[in-house]
């Protein structure tokens, strides 16, 4: 047996009503592509925080080819050859990628030094990049591209990758792919977090999987089904979403050529976007962020007013009407960022709940919040949606990321609206808490109410949707009928919606 590159054993770490990582041991081997698997609030992001340096372990002991390895910052963690690129970027939009890569580094060269050799790695490593280019142009496949660079740069020994294919295109992660194999077999180890079975059984080599901080199992996952691999993370069988198909004859909004300029300068612009949605429908909006979602979601949320006519909900108009005039009239939202946006990670769930359903759920009566109600409302949301946290006190920020989620998702559709809009609802979400969320959205168009998944997942899309549409530069494809749709058609959407076909109301 080779000696393990990094060995951990028994590493502990308690949060206040929660063990995040209990006893966990396990060995990662030079030139190995390692997963880390294991349901939202497993223990996975803390156990990688205490490889990086970012958390300090309570108790156990890790080893780095044999010598004793206890990083006290990232600084140290790098110093000892060890990468990380999280799953939110950390750049500067308005430098250029050079100057980007030139702040991630604890001595920089010279800038005419850094950008050849910039080229060099991502020339070398297939990872297609110009120094010079301004970040904020960027697509999210080139801003990790940059991440990377950045690591690569540092020579790292063990590149620990957080849920890396979430923000890219097929074809850009057949590219990452082929990066990291060649990665592997120039020696260096990789240890990767994510949801996506299948991406996992592609690339890794071993797996270890975590449920409830301590780890219950590992394996290969080539050997393994998806489903297999799912149940040993939740500890039980999991059932698909049912779609039973309620569309109604009964419109509940329709988007009327809405154009909107970009909202910030990296932003994007909405073209002349016209769509129908039906009471009892679920409508799926594809598309790789970027390309107006964000702004498609103000614009229906009332952060961003829209010119008169364009947004009508049940016959009246709420092009002009701010977000909680729109919440009363039952059109609800929930946005892609969850922490800063949808919620405020400082604030306890009981709050953030006072946030959005303050006017629907009626929590404040004579300008005086009744925090009994608002606390019973939260707690419903945490129980209907399995929301692990010890309760409703709990700040936002201390929540993991799909349990945030779950709650932010949950919140809004505890309030029963009559329209629901939802931006990658199940982003960094495990298979069960997915399954969960889906089926609420289906649950809830099966009430009757209207519902738009934006979102850069096609298996989900295709799960949940009635019809389909892509969202490319700010135009809004034809939608057609989700049966029966494959994943080229659905390939040729998302790359030339704009080209093959105007953007049209049916
Ligand atoms: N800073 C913190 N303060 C309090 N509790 C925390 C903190 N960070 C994590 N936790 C808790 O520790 C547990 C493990 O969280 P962790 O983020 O490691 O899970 P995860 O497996 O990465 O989840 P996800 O897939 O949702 O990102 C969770 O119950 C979480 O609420």
């Amino acid at each position: 047996m080779t000696q393990p590159l990094l060995q951990i054993d028994g590493l502990t770490k308690a949060y206040p009503g929660v063990v995040a990582n209990d006893d966990v041991s396990m060995a990662i081997r030079p030139g190995e592509v390692h997963a880390l698997l294991g349901e939202n609030g497993a223990g996975k992001s803390t156990l990688v925080k205490m490889i990086f340096g970012l958390v300090r372990p309570n108790a156990g002991r890790m080893e780095m080819n044999g010598a004793p390895y206890a990083p006290t910052s990232p600084e140290a963690a790098r110093a000892a050859g060890v990468g990380m690129v999280f799953q939110h970027f950390s750049l500067f939009e308005a430098l250029n990628v050079a100057e980007n890569v030139a702040l991630g580094m604890s001595d920089p060269p010279p800038i005419k030094d850094l950008a050849p050799r910039i080229r060099d790695v991502s020339q070398s490593y297939g990872l297609p990049l110009n120094p010079g280019n301004i970040v904020g142009d960027l697509s999210a496949g080139e801003r990790q591209r940059v991440e990377i660079v950045r690591c690569l740069l540092g020579a790292p020994k063990l590149l620990i990758m957080d849920e890396p294919t979430s923000v890219l295109t097929p074809q850009e992660v057949d590219l990452l792919f082929a990066t990291l194999r060649k990665l592997r077999d120039e020696g260096t180890s990789i240890l990767y977090i994510s949801h996506k079975l299948e991406e996992i059984r592609a690339l890794c080599d071993t797996a270890t999987i975590l449920r409830g901080g301590t780890v219950v199992a590992s394996c290969t996952p080539a050997e393994e089904t998806a489903g297999r691999l799912a149940e040993v993370m939740v500890g039980r069988r999991l059932e698909a979403p049912q779609r039973p198909g309620t569309a109604r004859d009964e419109i509940a909004v329709q988007i009327d050529g809405l154009s909107l300029p970009p909202a910030h300068e990296f932003g994007a612009s909405l073209k002349d976007v016209s769509l129908t949605l039906n009471a009892g429908e679920v409508l799926g909006i594809g598309g790789v962020a970027g390309n107006g979602q964000d702004e498609l979601l103000a614009a229906l949320a009332g952060e961003t007013l829209s010119a008169p006519g364009t947004i009508r909900m049940e016959g009246r108009d709420l092009s002009r009407l701010g977000p909680e005039a729109r919440r009363r009239a039952g059109l609800l939202t929930a946005p892609e960022e969850r922490l800063g946006h949808a919620a405020a990670p400082d604030l306890s769930l009981t709050e953030n709940a006072l946030l959005s359903a303050a006017t629907r759920e009626r929590l404040v009566s004579r300008g005086f919040i009744d925090w009994s109600r608002t606390r019973r409302f939260a707690e419903g949301v945490i129980d209907r949606f399995d929301v692990r946290t010890p309760g409703a006190g709990t700040a936002a920020g201390a929540l993991s990321g799909g349990n945030l989620q779950k709650f932010v998702i949950g919140r809004e559709i505890a309030q029963t609206p009559r329209v629901l809009v939802v931006n990658q609802p199940t982003w960094g979400v495990d298979a069960a808490a997915a399954a969960t969320i889906r089926q609420a959205l289906l649950d809830l168009a099966a009430d009757g109410s209207g519902v738009i998944v934006i979102s850069q997942d096609l298996d989900e899309l295709m799960e949940v949707s009635d019809r389909f549409a892509a969202l490319t530069e700010g135009r809004l494809s034809r939608f057609r009928p989700a049966a029966g749709l494959t994943v080229e058609q659905i390939g040729l959407m998302l790359g030339g919606a704009h080209d093959m076909e105007p953007a049209h109301a049916d």
